[in-house]
């Protein structure tokens, strides 16, 4: 048996275009960012993947990726779950700021600490350890059970949130995860094992 699992980030946004903080707004794909996701089911398709279910967060950028992903792979209409727990981490007071004016504001090194450090949270908004808090529930109670049954399952969210996974499927330390990048409609392919442990993880790149 196959137990499936496509993380697949959103494709480019129009705030990832103007360099903003994003987090829990709610900006539309750009037009290369309807490409990205376009090409991410056009790879899948190429690979013959199917899905039984779809899961995505409650922003429309991911909804949109998930969908296009679905109609390219021929499966428009299939179920499609939407859920608040999968939202990009909420990046607080950053939200809506240039990233590169809040470097020159308050420093490169603090800012990468609030972009990609495990436990260190931006101002009034969640660490990586509070997405990985409500995003690892909400996979255990409703996404792996699922995989665990054979159903191929196309998760479509975000850069954090999805971080927040790879950390637990890959076995990623709060040292290690500083260092993972997602890059916009770039599937990740895994298998996993009876004990749902990875057995493979593909990235689909280009
Ligand atoms: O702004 C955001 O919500 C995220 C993803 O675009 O940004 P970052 O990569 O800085 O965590």
């Amino acid at each position: 048996m196959d137990r499936l699992l496509v993380l697949a980030r959103h494709g480019q946004s129009e705030w990832n275009l103007k360099n903003l903080f994003t987090g829990w707004k709610d900006p539309g794909l750009t037009d290369l960012g309807i490409e990205e996701a376009r090409n991410a089911g056009r790879r899948l398709k190429e690979m013959g993947v199917q899905f039984d279910v779809a899961f995505t967060s409650d922003l429309s950028r991911a909804q949109r990726t998930c969908k296009l992903i679905l109609e390219e792979i021929g499966q428009p209409n299939l179920k499609t779950i939407a859920d608040q727990a999968l939202n990009e981490r909420d990046y607080g007071d950053l939200a809506g700021l240039n990233k590169d004016d809040a470097r020159a504001r308050w420093g490169e090194e603090q800012v990468h600490l609030w972009r990609r450090s495990y436990d260190v949270p931006p101002p009034g908004g969640e660490s990586l350890k509070d997405t990985v808090a409500r995003v690892l529930p909400y996979y255990i109670r409703d996404i792996l059970p699922r995989v665990m049954r054979g159903e191929r399952v196309l998760v479509a969210a975000h850069g954090n949130s999805l971080r927040a996974l790879v950390m637990v499927l890959d076995g990623l330390t709060s040292e290690t995860i500083p260092g993972l990048e997602l890059a916009t409609g770039i599937p990740l392919v895994y298998k996993l094992n009876e004990d749902t442990t990875v057995a493979s993880k593909k990235v689909l790149e280009g």
